[in-house]
């Protein structure tokens, strides 16, 4: 896929960026001028002490059993080896990840936390916390085993994420990038928690993928953020309640990005739109690992559910996983698995 250049405008003036341009690009630039993104004062206050300190270690019976779904050499290249006192018959039934690498697409895990009624929150845009201090840790375990995390929109809006690490002993080359799906550039990344963490070297500056137009340099550039912009292709809803069809940016377009640009491995943490369409992509997606909190949230909450799927005009389960694995964290329950290629 080449690489167009198209105009951003500079601190100090109009200069060349790169974009990321599907191959057969229907890029087109929309000279809109981004004017709202000029607040750079947004404030470095770190993380308090008493938020790092609610992320505790995992034993290594946790991180053996994680292991074989975290990415190939993950755990070795981050001095994280997996401990020794988890009887391998505790761990899962699963062998290696089986991630073939290609060099063309990143390992892809996802990873979110859903209610015993497959919900996600308590309504849309509603922050809502499932996970218990257990599997909270486990969270930001995962994080340091991957190089890029991402959620959609729909998420970094109500939620204002911070996306990083707060494990213990995590330096800032560990953290992962985190990444925001935002086509129509809805979300104001200045103010966030993203950017007082970049800011405060307790996090890495995001990328924003955005559909192809122009904007104004900011402030993020300078902090090792950037925005990409990727072409669409008009999709189909993953949800019943999302119209007939809209334009989306194919996932294997946003994965080969990544990976273009150093992501070998992406942690793909939500929100429903965002799982519950790659639920429905098996060949993209390398390992799902599910915290179930003991809860049901109730009627008109978020539902992490994918698309039906019809096989001969019959209908068959949507997705399933297999060489699954559970183990109880806290208490919530984990389970780890890959997604079924084939029939389910
Ligand atoms: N419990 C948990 O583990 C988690 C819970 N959540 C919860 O999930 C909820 C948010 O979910 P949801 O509303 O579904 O939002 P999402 O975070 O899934 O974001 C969806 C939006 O992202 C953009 N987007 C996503 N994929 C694409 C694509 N391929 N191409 C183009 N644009 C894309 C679209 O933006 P646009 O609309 O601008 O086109 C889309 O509407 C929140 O309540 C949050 O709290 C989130 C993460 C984890
Ligand atoms: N693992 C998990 N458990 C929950 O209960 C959650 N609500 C989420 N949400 C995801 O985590 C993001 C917040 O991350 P920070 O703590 O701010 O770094 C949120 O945006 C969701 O992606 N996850």
């Amino acid at each position: 896929m080449a690489m167009e250049p198209i105009l951003k405008h500079g601190l100090s003036g109009w200069q060349p960026q790169q974009e990321i341009s599907p191959s057969t690009s229907t890029t087109r630039l929309i000279n809109i001028r981004v004017s709202a993104l000029s607040n750079s004062s947004v404030s470095t206050t770190a993380l308090s002490k008493a938020a790092m300190a609610e992320v505790s270690e995992l034993t290594d019976i946790e991180k053996n059993f994680l292991e074989p779904y975290l990415p190939p050499g993950s755990t070795s290249r981050r001095g994280e080896g997996a401990g020794t006192d988890g009887a391998p018959e505790e761990c899962s039934g699963a062998t290696n990840a089986p991630h073939v690498d290609d060099g063309d697409l990143p390992f892809v895990t996802l990873t979110y936390a859903s209610s015993l009624d497959s919900m996600i929150s308590l309504a849309p845009g509603l922050r809502t916390t499932l996970s218990g201090p257990e599997t909270k840790s486990m969270t930001h375990y995962l994080r340091i085993h991957h190089d890029a995390i991402l959620v959609g929109v729909g998420t970094a809006i109500p939620d204002d994420p911070g996306l990083n690490s707060r494990y213990p002993g995590v330096t800032l080359d560990s953290q992962p990038r985190p990444v925001v799906v935002d086509p129509k550039m809805r979300w104001n990344v200045y103010g966030s928690k993203l950017a007082q963490l970049a800011q405060a070297g307790q996090g890495k500056a995001p990328w924003l993928i955005h559909t192809p137009r122009e904007v104004r340099e900011e402030p993020l550039t300078e902090w090792g953020g950037k925005r990409v912009f990727l072409a669409t292709e008009t999709g189909y809803p993953s949800q019943k309640s999302e119209p007939a069809e809209r334009e989306t940016i194919a996932w294997p377009v946003i994965l080969k990005m990544l990976r273009r640009e150093g992501a070998n491995s992406v942690m793909i943490e939500g929100g429903a739109s965002v799982i519950s369409t790659l639920l429905s992509m098996p060949e993209l997606v390398d390992s799902v690992i599910v915290t179930i909190a003991p809860t049901w949230l109730g009627e008109g909450g978020v539902t992490v559910s994918p698309a039906p799927k019809t096989e001969a005009g019959e209908r068959v389960n949507a997705a399933r996983l297999q060489q699954t694995a559970w183990r109880q964290f806290g208490a919530d329950a984990v389970l780890c698995g890959r997604l079924q290629a084939s029939k389910t």
